[in-house]
This record gives C-alpha cells, structure tokens and sequence, in this order.
C-alpha cells in the first residue's frame, strides 16, 4: 500500500450545497426504500451540472465545444502546482503569478476558509490575460476554489473565452483550505455523460513520489 499522503479537495454533495444564484439545488430522492419493504436502496439526483467541484467541459462557453464524455483524462491526472493567491483582489492578474518552473496544470487557492455554508457573491475571479500568460507558460488546466473563473456578473466570460482560445480545461469549486503551496499530483476525474457541460468530480491531491 502506497503511503503517500492524500487530500480530498471535493465539497460534499448534500441539501443546502451553496448553488449559482438560480441554479438549481441538490437534492436527492429515494427510488426505493428498504424501510418500505425493498430488498435495496436506491436513489435518485437532482443537480446542476456545475455542482459542488466539478469540471467545466467546452460546451459550457462553446456551442460547439466538447462534451463532459469526451473529455480526454490525461489532462485531469498528473502533477499540478497549487498556488497560494489569497489577497489578490477583485480577480487574480498577471502580477500576482508565480513562476512556474513548468507546471501542465496550476490550482489556485483563494480563501483562508472555504464557505461551504453560503455562498460567495464577491468570489475573486481570474484576469483573461492571466489565463493568457498561464497558456503561453505551458499550463494545460486551470483550477481555483471558486464557483468560476470569471466574476458571477460577467456577461462576457473573458476568462472562459481565453481558456477556450488555448484549448485548456477548468475546474471550480475546489477545497484547498488545508493542503500548502507546492507540488502535487491532482487527480479529478469528469464522468462521463454525454451531451453535458460540466460534471461533478471527486478531486483529489497526492504526495508526489
Ligand atoms: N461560469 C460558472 C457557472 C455559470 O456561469 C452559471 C452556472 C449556473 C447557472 C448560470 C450560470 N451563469 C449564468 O450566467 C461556471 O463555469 O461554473
Ligand atoms: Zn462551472
Ligand atoms: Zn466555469
């Protein structure tokens, strides 16, 4: 058994998870109750695709983007930097960049305490040319522990759009309160649902060898 140590960076999936203002809530009903006299439990979801930490699959901010199922899950696995960029402001820009020294895939930790409990209006987002400077360094995947890249009143979606524009993917939502800045293996996989634009993932950090 490898004992190398992990961090699971996935909100919980539960009543009252904070959602996008009008989005819809998560609930879960039973199908079949074994209190009823079933030999099983079996539920069924209701969700958002952008629910809790999830993947943004193309189609979200392209028509004709990609799909959760095609995603190509090599991007999703392999080692990443987690960058400390609490006290950026209104949104992370080029100057508050690190370097790099090479990194495919680049998390951004945001909150001293993630808020699981309410959500977050004033969300600090990340500047489209930062996501430039990001793909011109090599950076394959963008992550941060807020519910978008872009501000909640955006119109434009300048940091989506410059993602799409370098062919990255991206991901939301996730928990970064307890792991510090370094280097890790990320590993947060889409499942595989065809003709979505998003998924929840089970996001998870790993000690690196
Ligand atoms: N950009 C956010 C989500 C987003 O924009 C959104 C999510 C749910 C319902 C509405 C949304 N945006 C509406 O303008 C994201 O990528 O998860
Ligand atoms: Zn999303
Ligand atoms: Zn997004």
């Amino acid at each position: 058994m490898s004992s190398r140590k992990l961090w699971d960076i996935t909100q919980r999936l539960r009543a009252n998870l904070p959602v996008w203002p009008g989005d819809t809530a998560f609930s879960h009903q039973q199908t079949w109750a074994m209190d009823d006299g079933s030999p099983v439990n079996v539920s069924k979801l209701t969700l958002s695709t952008h629910s809790g930490t999830h993947a943004d699959a193309p189609l979200h901010y392209d028509p004709s983007g990609e799909d959760s199922a095609a995603a190509d899950l090599a991007i999703y696995c392999g080692e990443c930097l987690v960058v400390d960029a609490r006290n950026t402001g209104a949104a992370i820009e080029v100057g508050d960049l690190p370097h790099l020294h090479s990194a495919d895939r680049v998390l951004f930790r945001t909150y001293d305490s993630f808020p699981h409990d309410a959500w977050d209006e004033g969300f600090t987002a990340i500047a489209p040319e930062a996501i430039q400077w990001l793909a011109v360094q090599g950076v394959r995947l963008v992550g941060i522990d807020t519910p978008s890249l872009d501000p909640q009143n955006s119109k434009t979606m300048d940091a989506h759009k410059a993602v799409l524009a370098a062919d990255m993917r991206i991901l939301e939502g996730l928990v970064l309160d307890d792991v510090p800045e370094g280097r890790y293996e990320l590993i947060a996989l889409p499942l595989p649902i065809v003709g979505v634009d998003a998924s929840p993932v089970r996001a998870i950090l790993r000690e690196l060898p």
